[in-house]
């Protein structure tokens, strides 16, 4: 990572790609993939920026950190971005995860076929609960979590996805952790610390939706014939929603969105 030092922004690990650049490469992935779907041969870089949310601007300069800069009046290569955006995310291997806790989300997880399509391949299920052990999630058979050392070894993972109760997740963290992972997905509502070198992305859906009541909240405010508010108005009801203020996780995801991008 890169220090603050004369405000260069953060880094990735690998050839100084800036961390808010590799964030966005998923979201451009996304958009070649339906347009490499739709046999589209070239796009330019608006139409890209359009398709991924992205400004322009900040699409021409996050391709420059690719060495992909386009050919005017024809602009980039589908296929080849598709190429080279996998090949900088890591995608062209592909990726053995293990998902712990297979409760309601781990086995819809578990059942989810976007991962294999884009490069991650459940390698196991794991669980505390006896009753699970041997039955089939997805397919692939429960096992039990006396094993995970033993699972995460013969199978070579690097990526874990805790899907467990709040309670457990920091124990399910620190054994993962022991196991030899390096990067875990949290989707449980906790903030997990992990040593150096290991990266936590964490998924948290209701943060995601108490941003949108802050913003319904703020749009009915603003709805025309809505009386403006004033200093005499009575007090606002308080909000339906609570928001808590948390630490940032001590792992490295920073500033990065709370939701992976599908
Ligand atoms: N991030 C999100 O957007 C989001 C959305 C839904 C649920 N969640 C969270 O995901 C977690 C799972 O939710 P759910 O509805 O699937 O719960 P669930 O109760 O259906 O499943 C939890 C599973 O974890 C297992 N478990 C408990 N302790 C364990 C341990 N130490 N090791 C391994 N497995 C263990 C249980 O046996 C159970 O099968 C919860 O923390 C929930 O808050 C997050």
């Amino acid at each position: 990572m890169a220090t603050g030092r004369n405000h260069r922004p953060a880094t990735s690990r690998s050839r100084g790609i800036p961390e808010a650049t590799v964030a966005r490469l998923p979201l451009y992935l996304r958009a070649l993939t339906a347009l490499s779907e739709r046999s589209v041969p070239t796009v330019s870089s608006e139409e890209l920026a359009s398709a991924a949310g992205v400004n322009s601007a900040k699409l021409r300069k996050d391709f420059s950190y690719l060495g992909s800069y386009g050919t005017r009046g024809v602009g980039y290569d589908v296929e080849y971005l598709v190429y080279q955006i996998s090949r900088e995310l890591g995608l062209t291997q592909d990726w053995p995860v293990v998902i712990v806790g297979i409760g309601n989300l781990g086995a819809a997880l578990a059942n989810y076929g976007g991962f294999a399509s884009r490069g991650f391949r459940v390698a196991a299920l794991i669980d505390a609960d006896p009753g699970l052990s041997g039955k089939p999630v997805a397919g692939i058979p429960v096992q039990h979590t006396d094993e995970l050392e033993k699972i995460i070894s013969d199978n070579g993972v690097s990526i874990g996805v805790i899907a467990t109760p709040a309670g457990a997740a920091q124990q399910v963290c620190d054994r993962l952790v022991a196991a030899g992972i390096t990067s875990i997905l949290n989707f449980a509502p906790t903030v997990l610390s992990v040593p150096e070198g290991v990266d936590v992305r964490k998924v948290d859906l209701s943060i995601e939706l108490q941003i949108l009541a802050f913003h319904e909240q703020r749009k009915a405010g603003e709805e025309p014939g809505a009386p403006p508010e004033t200093d005499t108005a009575p007090p606002a009801a308080p909000p339906a929603v609570s928001v808590a203020k948390r630490p940032p996780e001590s792992g490295t995801d920073g500033d990065l969105p709370a939701v992976m991008p599908a």
